[in-house]
């Protein structure tokens, strides 16, 4: 959860004025795109051997000689953070209030003795950049290549690195920040809260509340902000759902941007989906178009764990523990009957991390089916063949399910049309 809570000062003292969404998810209609014609082109290209691609909005031409320093170039104003001082050109950085000092270091590292406070600061360059693929994909067989163009040369992709920045833009006497989460539930929403309370407060915040029930929080009569401080949070993090409540739907964005001006609040973090983002990237213009210094921090929150640029999302790891219960259960239910199978369907509309992972977890899945893999039920390698043979020769069989999986067969039954599934 740290790393979460780091992200988002991350974003309040490098994006400052509310700088955008650093959120982007494979729902995420723009990237998604991306990914589609990506597959579309690959399929396309081995037959026809085409020359250009559309990727995002942009049509790449690959006889370009310069095309991959445009696709990179294209790749890194897409994924750019802006920072407050492209809105507000005179904002005056100040050194950072946030502590790194308290940390031990070990004594293995500093062979050469201690070095000292200044050299040690542990802040993070605005120029640093990660690599957001670590293979370099050369062949267009290997399993999972992703090739953009038709000699699938490297293509590099870099993002902003996360950790806390040596200047920031904002005073922290004269903050006030506000936490809301909108949409659905979620594991570790209480442990996010509680950490971006209490890193706020290692800058030295001291005004922080909580906004109940999602962006309702900001219109509804009857529905007052909730004072955060590190003694409040300090043990919600053992229970679930969300201490400040969540909520679908809510005022118009212009209605929470004049809350927030009424309130004073001038940092604010969102915690939530697709939609929750929507609105925090619509939060941000209205306050841009306000010339309002507001930082506004999208905290993505996904169980699926499908946001690329993550390594896991919050709440994944849960869902994958209790996933394993319930396999558990029906493995036991499985082997104990006679032929017997057992089907556990586990979250995932579109995205199969949650089954994959429980069921390679589990070790107890003889079927695992997600939506990103097209498969047949009939035939000689359909599933339905397949599970014949578990019973025959095992006794008995367990499959995982993803919500998503196999929506084809789905359509297909209940429109009586012939599927469309390339295998
Ligand atoms: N385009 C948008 N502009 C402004 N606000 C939006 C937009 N889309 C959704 N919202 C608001 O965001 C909040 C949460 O949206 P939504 O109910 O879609 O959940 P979500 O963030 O996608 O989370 P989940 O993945 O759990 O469904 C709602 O209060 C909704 O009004
Ligand atoms: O039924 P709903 O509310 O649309 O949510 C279902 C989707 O939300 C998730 O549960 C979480 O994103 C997905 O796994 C699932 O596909």
């Amino acid at each position: 959860m740290g790393s979460v809570s780091h992200a988002a000062m991350i974003s309040s003292s490098k994006l400052s004025y509310g700088g955008g969404i650093s959120y982007n998810k494979y729902k995420n209609p723009q990237l998604r795109t991306s990914v589609v014609s990506l597959r579309n082109w690959r399929a396309s290209s081995r037959n026809l051997g085409v020359l250009a691609a559309q990727i995002g909005n942009k049509e790449i031409d690959f006889s370009d000689p310069d095309w991959k320093t445009k696709y990179q170039r294209d790749f890194e104003s897409r994924f750019n953070i802006p920072h407050i001082t492209d809105v507000f050109p005179d904002a005056d950085p100040i050194p950072s209030t946030f502590c790194l000092k308290m940390r031990t270091p070990v004594m293995e590292d500093f062979a050469g003795g201690y070095p000292s406070d200044e050299e040690w600061h542990g802040y993070i360059n605005n120029n640093d950049r990660v690599l957001l693929k670590v293979i370099h994909y050369s062949s267009p067989t290997s399993a999972g290549a992703e090739c953009i163009d038709p000699n699938c040369t490297w293509v590099e992709q870099w993002v902003h690195r996360a950790g806390p920045r040596e200047k920031i833009y904002f005073k922290p006497e004269e903050v006030k920040a506000a936490i809301v989460t909108c949409g659905g539930l979620c594991p570790g929403l209480n442990d996010v809260i509680r950490q971006i309370v209490i890193t706020l407060e290692i800058y030295g915040v001291k005004k922080i509340v909580g906004i109940p029930f999602g962006y309702r929080g900001f219109s509804d009569e009857g529905l007052s902000e909730m004072p955060l401080s590190r003694k409040v949070v300090q043990n919600v993090h053992l229970s679930g759902g969300s201490l400040l409540g969540v909520s679908r739907g809510g005022p118009s964005v212009s209605d929470i941007v004049d809350s927030m001006e009424e309130r004073g609040i001038n940092m604010l973090f969102v915690l939530g989906g697709n939609g929750t983002h929507a609105g925090a990237n619509a939060i941000h213009d209205e306050c841009r178009r306000r010339r309002m210094r507001v930082a506004v921090v999208g905290v993505p929150k996904t169980i699926d764990n499908d946001i690329l640029m993550m390594d896991k999302t919050f709440g994944f790891d849960t869902a994958v523990e209790e996933a394993q219960r319930a396999i558990n259960s029906a493995y036991i239910e499985a082997h104990s009957a006679y032929h017997g199978i057992g089907i556990v369907k586990l979250m995932g509309r579109n995205s199969g991390f949650i089954a994959m992972h429980a069921s390679l977890a589990s070790g107890q899945i003889d079927i695992c089916l997600i939506p990103e893999v097209p498969f047949h039920l009939h035939g000689p390698l359909g599933v339905l063949r397949h599970l014949k043979f578990l019973i025959e020769t095992k006794g008995s069989a367990v499959l995982c399910v993803a919500e998503g999986a196999g929506q084809v067969w789905y359509t297909t039954m209940f429109s009586y049309q012939k599927p469309d599934v390339h295998l």
